[in-house]
């Protein structure tokens, strides 16, 4: 429902208990479209599915309208989470450019959205834990609580089975660990480049040109890559494999659509069978653009970036070379001091750490965490807005490359580089940035890649680092 249409009478009845640890393929194969994967190295993994309610929201306010939304939302609450981990929660996120969001392959994605799921699985420290939620007027916690008392023994079953395949040696969750003994990619059938080397160097070089003029420091230039696959990609074993893979990143799957909405005019795909699980967004970010608990903020900035090496002798070379080089170093400063620049009005103190390496599976990068104190309570999309988008996935000054990126890129970048992210009743959150990702649609999928841009960048060196950061998602889809 749309809680812009809650009534005073409205309520949301959210009620959560521990099951018996199903595994990520099991919970997510047995959870309702649309769906929602959320994943980060210090917090507990979350599989969302069905809508209990949506926020959608567009132009200059977005931020503040979904914040609105959101509060609405949770101040009718009649919670029992059990758990922290449990708590009823929004996932959701935000388009890169305002009004952008128009055309393919993004018009399943508005220009903000958030949704509360009906059902939420959340793997935590202390056990696996099952919530099931509803906001409406005719909401009663009878209701709320007999579904949770089905939702608990579906997903006990679960665990039990889970552990009888264990017992009997077949690996129930499909071997994640390697994702070179997993066969089920569906294959490339065509590629199309948005950019060819030519209008990329062109690009480029134009933008070295501005840099050097002096109107801008550093802009973000992307490209995408649109792939027609053989098959529909397989949603769960990909985000499952990609968590793995990526365990210092911060893997995402966000479908706005429900099932059975196979096309505008209401016809099924060429297949005949509707699509049952609508576009997705998917990706395994290295990038956190703000995490937001009580008074206390973490963010990183990561700009600056390698290949990995051959041999550990090799990663290490590349490593400190990486660490001494004078462009990148320059990149990744603009960046943190843009950080501290965008959260100062609302801090007590702002504290930045060490820079160090960031090591993924194709790429090294720079990476400075950042931490503060706030002075007064705030709710994390104010941050978000504040922050989005840093000179990371932007540039500097903020209003000449977003410029820039609209002259120079040919594609909607989406959701792409934008925030994703979840908010709980209290204002708390975490956002990513919404890179080395992709969105799919039927057996359409379009990568998205970019990088930092300064006075000394070279075109060809740049072009083959977007090859790297498509590689997460190429990896999921080229059988
Ligand atoms: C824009 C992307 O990555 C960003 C650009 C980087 C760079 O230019 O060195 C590094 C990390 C990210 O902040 C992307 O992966 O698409």
């Amino acid at each position: 429902m749309d809680p812009f249409a809650l009534t005073d009478s409205s309520r949301l009845v959210s009620r959560a208990r521990r099951i018996d640890d199903p595994s990520f393929r099991a919970a997510f194969e047995a959870i309702e479209t649309p769906r929602v994967v959320w994943g980060a190295p210090e917090e507990s993994t979350v599989i969302g599915g069905g809508a209990a309610a949506t926020l959608t929201a567009s132009g200059p306010d977005r931020f503040a309208t979904i914040r609105d939304g959101a509060d609405r939302l949770f101040a009718s609450g009649d919670v029992h989470a059990g758990t922290e981990a449990a708590r009823p929660r929004l996932f959701g996120g935000f388009a890169f450019h305002e009004a952008a969001t128009d055309g393919e392959p993004w018009t399943s994605f508005p220009e903000a959205w958030f949704v509360f799921p009906r059902v939420q699985v959340t793997a935590a420290d202390n056990g696996t834990w099952v919530t099931v939620n509803a906001v409406g007027p005719d909401v009663t916690a009878t209701d709320v609580e007999r579904r949770l008392d089905e939702a608990v023994t579906t997903f006990d079953a679960l665990g039990a089975a889970d552990r009888e395949a264990d017992d009997h040696g077949t690996d129930a969750s499909d071997g994640t660990a390697d994702p070179d003994r997993n066969p089920d990619r569906p294959g490339i059938v065509s590629r199309h480049r948005t950019t060819t080397r030519a209008e990329w160097r062109t690009g480029v070089e134009a933008a070295v040109d501005r840099i050097r003029q002096g109107d801008l420091e550093k802009v973000v230039l992307a490209q995408a890559l649109a792939a027609e696959l053989r098959d529909d990609a397989p949603r769960c074993a990909m985000i499952d494999r990609l968590r793995h893979r990526y365990p210092n990143c911060y893997p995402f799957l966000i479908e706005t659509d429900a099932a059975g909405t196979p096309d505008a005019a209401g016809t099924p795909d060429e297949t005949g069978t509707p699509d049952a699980a609508g576009a997705a967004f998917v990706g395994a970010t290295p990038e956190r653009l703000v995490s937001m608990r009580g008074r206390t903020v973490e963010t990183d900035a990561l700009a600056g970036t390698t290949g990995r090496g051959e041999t550990p002798e090799e990663d290490e070379w590349l490593a400190s070379e990486l660490a001494a080089d004078r462009k990148n170093g320059h990149e990744h400063d603009l960046v943190v001091e843009a950080i501290r620049d965008q959260l100062e009005p609302f801090t007590a103190s702002i504290s930045t750490g060490d820079r160090r390496i960031k090591r993924l599976a194709e790429v090294q990068h720079l990476h400075t965490p950042i931490t503060a104190d706030l002075a007064a309570t705030t709710h994390v999309l104010e941050l978000v807005e504040a922050l989005h988008p840093t000179p990371a996935v932007g540039g500097l000054p903020p209003a000449a490359a977003l410029e820039t990126i609209r002259e120079t890129e040919p594609f909607d970048r989406g959701w792409y580089a934008a925030p994703v992210g979840w908010i709980d009743a209290a204002g708390n959150g975490t956002f990513t940035v919404g890179i080395r990702s992709a969105v799919f649609e039927r057996r359409q999928a379009t990568l998205f890649a970019g990088v930092g841009i300064v006075a000394d960048s070279d075109a060809d060196e740049e072009w083959d680092e977007i090859q790297l950061k498509y590689r997460p998602i190429l990896n999921e889809l080229e059988d």
